[in-house]
């Protein structure tokens, strides 16, 4: 059975304080309370190799990006051993912010996929279309074509250590959610274009996350979804208040 996962996504932002008390804010709102899915914290990296191992029992971590390279001159760069050092055991790839701002394509993805699974982390795989793909009806062939560059050279047991992330692009931060139905569309179609290349029971077995503008108020119904198995959260998960609800919503 595929997992469920409530991921956080804090991307730039918080001090390392600032952090430090959200980790253990998130914590103490989980006492005596069991998640009915893996809670995973992203944190920018400089965290990581500070945070204490007795947040694992409840929590998991991950990074949101790591090098296409394995170590080296490369200024700036975080690489996936190193990564794989501290608590994490996850990292997002392919957010289209790193799309978007870094220039990072295809072929540099599938790169970092790599590294990432060489190091013993689990991908978190991010898919999106923008607005105008979205208006113009190409969304479903732009997010397969994303799936199938950057991850079908993958071997069927490498493949089902990924995560995917559905993130609308027009959604992310704009308060503007994809639908239940639509998220539901999308990842149903994931799935078929899984299930064709690495069989039906990798693609049941594969985790998709949504990801825009998903909050407490809306959690519930997107995660009631078959093929919506959790969420990427961004806005939404820099407070532990505003957090928890959406941990929560898979009680529901
Ligand atoms: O990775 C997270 C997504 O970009 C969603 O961000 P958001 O919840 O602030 O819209």
């Amino acid at each position: 059975m595929r997992k469920h996962i409530v991921a956080a996504n804090w991307k730039m932002n918080k001090t390392f304080q600032e952090g430090m008390a959200l980790i253990e804010d998130v914590y103490k709102t989980l006492d005596g309370y069991k998640p009915n899915c893996e809670v995973l914290i992203c944190p920018p990296s400089y965290f990581l190799g500070a945070i204490d191992k007795k947040y694992c029992d409840k929590l998991t971590f991950g990074a949101q990006d790591c090098s296409e390279h394995t170590s080296g001159a490369y200024t700036g760069e975080i690489s996936a051993p190193m990564i794989a050092s501290t608590v994490a055991k996850a990292v997002i790839i392919g957010h289209s912010e790193r799309r978007a701002y870094h220039n990072e394509g295809s072929e540099m993805l599938a790169k970092k996929v790599d590294q990432a699974l060489e190091a013993g982390l689990r991908p978190v795989f991010c898919v999106g279309e923008k607005l105008d793909q979205r208006e113009d009806g190409t969304y479903m062939e732009v997010v397969a074509k994303q799936v199938k560059d950057a991850l079908f050279h993958l071997s069927d047991k490498d493949f089902a250590k990924i995560i995917l992330a559905y993130e609308p692009v027009w959604a992310i931060g704009t308060g503007k959610t994809a639908s239940a139905d639509q998220a539901q569309e999308m990842h149903a179609n994931i799935r078929k274009v899984v299930a064709e290349k690495y069989g039906q029971e990798i693609a049941d077995n594969c985790t998709i996350l949504y990801g825009g503008s998903c909050k407490g108020e809306n959690a519930p119904e997107l995660f009631a979804k078959p093929d919506v198995d959790g969420g990427l959260i961004g806005g939404a998960s820099l407070e532990a208040s505003k957090f928890l609800p959406i941990i929560k919503a898979f009680d529901k």
